[in-house]
């Protein structure tokens, strides 16, 4: 049977993007992208989130440096920093637009749906494909309660004009933290309401309560364990209402409680793929229960963490597949994951919660590093390291870092974890001095 593409591909972000790039040499391929091309991590994601930081950032480090040289009293301009941003994101649609077009990549604008497992709609358009890549993403999660139309999400925030006085966030996971910090720097007074008594879940307790502290000293209101119950809201202000009775009034709510995966619009009960509650169904191919359908990056049910480096990997993987080079299944290296709050909080690997429970494995060692060289320089005084080893190989396998430049060291432990580097081996060659990398022998 004649299809009209090899491959079609469903979503314009970096998941999607990697697979179009990776079988374009060697394949007819259709990219359909619904909304922005390039998706959640350029536009409203990753990138445009680590702008804002960086000028945060910035002035916090003035902050550090109050005493030791720089005595400079710095105010976040909010309308000139999001015109920075939108410097850099307002360029992104067309250029990724032009990238395809530059590498010849077929592309469509508009929605896609399944009629079958070969075909699909796009507006009044059917294309189809011998292989369907689902590389959809996913959006924020709504909390179902009375006024839920009042709930802004982190799209919004990274778009908004001026920043309001009171805001809160529902929800204490990765966006709320991250965006609660770009908030309190830059002026407003933030309220983080949580429903249970455990912020960044994906992250040691002992470090989250760290960071938990550093960002209250920051001016962060956190309401552990207080479901927010109802909104109340007009033009101007929105009453949140909780369920221990209490309410309290802001300027804008955001839903930070989670991601759901986009699948609405696809018809995949329909057609036979099936599903769970986290995403696509896919087996260690990435294949769903269609088999002319695989599914990757923050569209699919997975154990390992939803994040753009990892929808690459799947993206780089389903090629190999699809172009009969592998039949493997899906390796995924140490994956790092990372907070970027002020100071940033950072994992890979063995979690502490595993080396803690089978001591017999796992030697941890715990390091208050704020008085070391590297830390003392930056005035990160609450800086923090805790490594873990393989007792019989000696090798690392994991790691946390809190500090000013955590992503740093945790690339550089990741690099080591990955290729399975011996303490020997990894420093046995010569980084520049001084610098994140030439403390990694005090580490073994
Ligand atoms: C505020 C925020 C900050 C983040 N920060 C980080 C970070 O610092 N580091 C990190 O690694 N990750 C971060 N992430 C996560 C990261 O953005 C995602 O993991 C990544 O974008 C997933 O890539 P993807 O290609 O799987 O999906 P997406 O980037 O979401 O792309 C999917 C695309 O599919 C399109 N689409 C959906 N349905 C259809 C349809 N039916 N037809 C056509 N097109 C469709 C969507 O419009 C979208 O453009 C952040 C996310 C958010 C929200
Ligand atoms: N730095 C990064 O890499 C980065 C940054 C932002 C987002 N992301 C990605 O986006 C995903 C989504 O982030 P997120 O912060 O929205 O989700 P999350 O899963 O990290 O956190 C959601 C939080 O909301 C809480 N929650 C859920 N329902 C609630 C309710 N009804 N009331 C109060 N609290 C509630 C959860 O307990 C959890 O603490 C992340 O898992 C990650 O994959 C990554």
């Amino acid at each position: 049977m004649a299809f009209d593409y090899d491959t079609i591909v469903i979503g314009g972000g970096p998941g999607g993007m990697a697979v179009a790039y990776g079988l374009n040499k060697s394949q007819k391929v259709l990219v359909i992208e619904g909304n922005l091309w390039g998706g959640t991590c350029p536009n409203f994601g990753c990138d445009p989130k680590k702008m804002l930081y960086g000028v945060v950032e910035a002035r916090r480090q003035v902050i550090r440096y109050q005493g030791s040289g720089l005595s400079a009293e710095l105010k976040v301009d909010w309308a000139k920093m999001m015109a920075f941003k939108r410097g850099y994101t307002e360029k992104i649609p067309t250029g990724t637009e032009a990238g395809l077009k530059n590498a010849h990549i077929d592309h469509l604008h508009g929605v896609a749906e399944f009629i079958d497992g070969h075909t699909l709609r796009v507006g009044d358009q059917k294309v189809s494909g011998a292989h369907i890549v689902i590389a959809t993403g996913a959006t924020p999660t709504i909390p179902d309660i009375p006024g839920k139309e009042a709930f802004k999400t982190s799209t919004d925030f990274l778009n908004l004009s001026n920043l309001p006085k009171k805001i809160g966030f529902v929800g204490a996971g990765y966006v709320a933290i991250e965006l609660a910090n770009i908030a309190v720097e830059a002026g407003a007074e933030v309220h983080i309401f949580q429903h249970n008594d455990r912020l960044l879940r994906n992250f040691p307790q002992k470090y989250t309560e760290q960071l938990k502290a550093i960002l209250t000293d920051k001016g962060i209101h956190f309401h552990m364990n207080t479901n927010v119950t109802a909104l109340n809201a007009d033009d101007k202000q929105v009453e949140v209402i909780t369920n221990n009775g209490g309410s309290i009034t802001l300027n804008a709510i955001f839903a930070a409680a989670g991601r759901r995966p986009n699948l609405d619009q696809l018809n995949l009960p329909g057609i036979g793929v099936a599903v769970e509650p986290q995403g696509v169904k896919v087996d260690d191919h990435l294949r769903t229960s269609v088999p002319s359908i695989y599914a990757i990056g923050d569209a699919i049910a997975k154990s390992v963490p939803k994040l753009t480096p990892v929808s690459g990997i799947e993206g780089r993987y389903v090629v190999s597949v699809i172009a009969g080079e592998t039949e493997e299944p899906i390796h995924y290296p140490a994956i790092p994951h990372i907070v970027f709050a002020g100071p940033e909080l950072a994992q890979v690997g063995v979690t502490l919660d595993e080396a803690e429970k089978h001591s017999e494995q796992y030697a941890i060692s715990n390091q208050s590093v704020g008085s070391w060289y590297t830390y003392n320089r930056l005035q990160d005084k609450t800086a923090r390291v805790t490594t873990i080893t393989d007792k019989s190989s000696g090798k690392l396998v994991g790691a946390v870092v809190l500090a000013v430049n955590a992503e740093e060291l945790i690339n550089d432990f990741s690099e080591i974890i990955t290729h399975k580097t011996s303490a020997k081996q990894a420093t046995d060659w010569t980084p520049i001095y001084p610098s994140v990398t030439s403390d990694l022998g005090y580490f073994y």
